[in-house]
C-alpha cells in the first residue's frame, strides 16, 4: 500500500533582500527557484548541495521561520507558514540551556505547552533512554560530550512528538567516530519511532547511509537537479560495510558528479 505524503514542497522560491549599505537600495539574492519534492511518511530524505545553495533556507521555510516568496509547504496536506508543534528541529549545535539539566532541557518544550510535571518527567526519561542517555538526565551541558549533547537535542525535538523531524547538519561538528555512531543511532531511533525526517547534510556518505531519497540541489539560485532513490533495505548494516557495496559507490559517484556540475540545473 502506498504510504501517505507527510511533507510536500511545491514550487518554492525565495529571494533575500540584502542590505547594500546606507542609502543604497538592497540587492537581491535569489536562493531557491521552483523547488518541488515530497517526503513519504516514515522516510528519511536528505537535501544535499554545495555550500550556500540554500539548504538551510529551505529547511527554515519548512520550519516556518523564513517566509517564502512563492510556492507552498504542506505537512499532512495542511499549508504551513509559521513554526508549529508538528515540526521538531535539530541544529548543528545542540544549544542546550546551560542552567538546565539534560532532563530539564528535554522537558522544556513540554513545559511551554503546560504539560503536567509528572507526565513531562516520564516522557523525558523515556526519551533519554531512547537516545542512550538513560543515566545522564541530571547532568548539565558542560558535563556532556558533543555527541551526548546532540543526543539530548534529538530527545528534545522528539519530546513534542512532531510529525516531521527537521535536521540541519546535526552531526557535522562531531568527530568522525562519534558521527558514525550517531548516524547509526538515528537509524535505530527512526525505525523505533517511525518519524519522517528531512535531513540537511554536506556529506555524501551520510546522505546515502541514512536516506530513502536524496534531493540533489544545484548551485544558487538552486533548483532540484535530481531525486535519487536509495535502494538499500532497512535495517542497514554499518556504514563501513555499506560503503563496500558497488551500488553505494555508484550513487556516490552520481551525486558527486551532479553537485560538481556548474551547468544549468533541470527544473
Ligand atoms: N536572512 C538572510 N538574509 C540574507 N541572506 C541570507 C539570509 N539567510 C541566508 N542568506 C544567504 O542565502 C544563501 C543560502 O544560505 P543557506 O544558509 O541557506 O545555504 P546552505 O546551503 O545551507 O549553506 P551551507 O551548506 O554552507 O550551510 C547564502 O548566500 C546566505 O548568505
Amino acid at each position: 500500500m502506498a504510504r501517505r505524503i507527510k511533507l510536500s514542497v511545491e514550487n518554492l522560491s525565495k529571494t533575500f533582500r540584502v542590505s547594500a549599505g546606507r542609502g543604497a537600495p538592497p540587492s537581491l539574492l535569489p536562493v531557491l527557484r521552483n523547488i518541488s519534492f515530497q517526503v513519504r511518511e516514515g522516510d528519511i530524505v536528505s537535501l544535499i548541495g554545495e555550500s550556500g545553495c540554500g539548504k538551510t533556507t529551505l529547511l527554515r521555510i519548512v520550519q516556518g521561520l523564513v517566509a517564502r516568496d512563492a510556492g507552498n509547504v504542506k505537512v499532512d496536506g495542511k499549508p504551513v507558514s509559521a513554526p508549529g508543534q508538528d515540526r521538531g528541529f535539530v541544529f548543528q549545535q545542540a544549544s542546550l540551556l546551560p542552567w538546565r539539566s539534560a532532563r530539564e532541557n528535554v522537558e522544556f518544550g513540554l513545559e511551554l505547552r503546560r504539560v503536567p510535571a509528572d507526565v513531562r518527567r516520564q516522557r523525558a526519561a523515556e526519551l533519554l533512554k531512547l537516545v542512550g542517555l538513560g543515566a545522564a538526565g541530571e547532568q548539565y551541558a558542560h558535563q556532556l560530550s558533543g555527541g551526548m549533547q546532540q543526543r539530548v537535542g534529538l530527545a528534545r525535538a522528539l519530546a513534542i512528538d512532531p510529525a516531521l523531524l527537521l535536521m540541519d547538519e546535526p552531526f557535522s561538528a562531531l568527530d568522525a567516530q562519534t558521527r558514525e555512531e550517531l548516524q547509526a543511532e538515528l537509524l535505530r531511533i527512526q525505525s523505533k519511532t517511525g518519524k519522517t525526517v528531512l535531513f540537511v547534510t554536506h556529506d555524501l556518505d551520510e546522505a546515502i547511509y541514512l536516506s530513502d531519497q536524496i534531493v540533489v540541489l544545484g548551485a544558487r539560485p538552486s533548483r532540484v537537479k535530481t531525486i535519487i532513490d536509495v535502494p538499500f533495505p532497512r535495517p542497514r548494516p554499518p556504514l563501513s560495510k555499506l560503503r563496500g557495496e558497488p551500488r553505494f559507490q555508484q550513487i556516490r559517484d552520481e551525486v558527486w558528479e551532479l553537485i560538481s556540475q556548474k551547468t544549468a540545473a533541470v527544473a
